[in-house]
């Protein structure tokens, strides 16, 4: 049977380079033909591990449409100037997507299969043809806590996130590396003096991060030895956009019939590459945590359950030891203070890979497996 010819739109950038060592690791490009394009050096070389060739223009309509599926990380501006046209030209190939722009419209099915592959399944049964990529945050949430979901256990959940500067896109980690250099620079002659008083290189420290020469182009503020408490855009009813993603986006990935209500506070913090988050969920009944514990373990590959321990949550549970992995650990497990149905979690996971790349190669994969 014939290869599948896929375009790679966006592969050089940052959630697209995360994708292309995805697929390099896992021998993706050795079940499909690619044909990679570029917005910037149209003509210009192909990268080598997938063989070589040319780079086609990405905004050539036509070439585009000789492809049976498009895999772009290019980025919203890209998805809404190039997809209508191709649709209209009658293309019908498959449209894989990291960006948002897509993710709600009817005819997008928002792709997180170890959670939600019957219905990936369905619609790929019903002709659908529009795979997106979920929301870092939610697809990570639900990769750890989508055991609880799939049992109808969750009446509501709130989620206060501690969001990594890569979401913000790779000058924001640049930034972010930076700002703590002049943070360092700022107060290096106190530090290396062990008598030099905490209360002055404090007060150095803000200094600088108030300074007009501290770096805050991207971020606009400091972020380094600070927060941002706003993520996206801001909408009417007082939500961050980012946090209006985490019902919309989780109800219409599992796709029951009930909504279950999520809202909370989305927050930038200093992390380089991983997203955590700490969830309240309100359980439709008193469940046993030895069975709550035992949902979460089975629901996938991935999630991996930590112990309400001190020593193993500091070792296990940050962003410094999940960063690069694919693992989506989840601990601090206890029913809360407010009563047997409350459960408090605390989940970490890395945002290029379950976040933004995995779930793009993975669909491509089911794809590969069923067309
Ligand atoms: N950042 C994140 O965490 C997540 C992002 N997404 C979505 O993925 C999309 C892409 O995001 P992201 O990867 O951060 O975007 P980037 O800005 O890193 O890359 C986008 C494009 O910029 C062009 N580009 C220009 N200069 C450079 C350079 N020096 N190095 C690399 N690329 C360059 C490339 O296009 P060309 O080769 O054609 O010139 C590249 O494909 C967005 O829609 C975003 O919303 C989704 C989930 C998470
Ligand atoms: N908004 C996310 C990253 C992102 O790109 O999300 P989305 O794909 O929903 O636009 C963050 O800043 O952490």
């Amino acid at each position: 049977m014939a290869k599948l010819q896929v375009g790679l739109v966006g592969w050089r950038g940052m959630v697209g380079s995360v994708l292309m060592q995805r697929m390099q690791a896992e021998g993706d490009f050795a079940r499909i033909e690619s044909q990679f394009f570029s917005t910037s050096n149209a003509g210009g070389a192909a990268p080598d591990f997938a063989g070589g060739s040319t780079l086609a223009d990405a905004h050539d309509i036509a070439r585009l449409g000789e492809m049976d599926a498009i895999v772009t990380c290019q980025g919203g501006d890209y998805t809404s100037a190039v997809y209508s046209q191709l649709r209209a030209a009658g293309w019908a190939g498959h449209w894989i997507d990291a960006a948002s722009t897509l993710r709600m419209s009817d005819e997008a099915v928002i792709v997180l299969d170890p959670v939600n592959r019957e219905v990936i399944d369905a619609r790929l049964a019903a002709g659908g043809r529009t795979w997106i990529g979920g929301n870092c945050t939610v697809s990570l949430m639900l990769m750890a806590l989508g055991g609880l979901f799939r049992a109808g256990l969750v009446e509501w959940m709130s989620a206060m996130t501690y969001q990594a500067a890569s979401g913000a896109g790779a000058q924001n980690m640049r930034e972010l590396l930076a700002q703590m250099g002049a943070l360092h620079d700022g107060v290096a002659a106190e530090l290396a003096d062990p008598n030099s008083a905490i209360l002055d290189i404090d007060a150095k420290a803000s200094a600088t991060m108030r300074s007009s020469a501290f770096p805050a182009e991207h971020f606009g503020v400091p972020l380094a030895g600070s927060l941002i408490p706003w993520i996206d855009k801001q909408l009417d009813n007082g939500q961050s956009r980012e946090e209006w993603k985490g019902q919309a986006e989780t109800n219409k990935i599992l796709g029951a019939g009930r909504t279950v209500p999520i809202d909370g506070f989305c927050v930038r913090i200093g992390s380089m590459r991983c997203h955590s988050q700490a969830l309240t969920v309100k359980l439709t009944d008193d469940t046993p945590m030895s069975d709550i514990e035992g949902l979460i373990r089975e629901a996938n590959d991935w999630v991996r359950l930590i112990p309400n321990e001190r020593e193993t949550s500091m070792r296990e549970l940050s962003p410094a030891a999940v960063s690069g992995r694919l693992e989506v650990p989840v601990g601090r497990l206890r029913k809360l203070n407010m009563g047997p149905q409350y459960l408090g979690a605390f989940t970490c996971g890395d945002q290029l890979l379950w976040g933004a790349a995995e779930p793009l190669r993975r669909m491509l994969n089911i794809l590969v497996d069923t067309v």
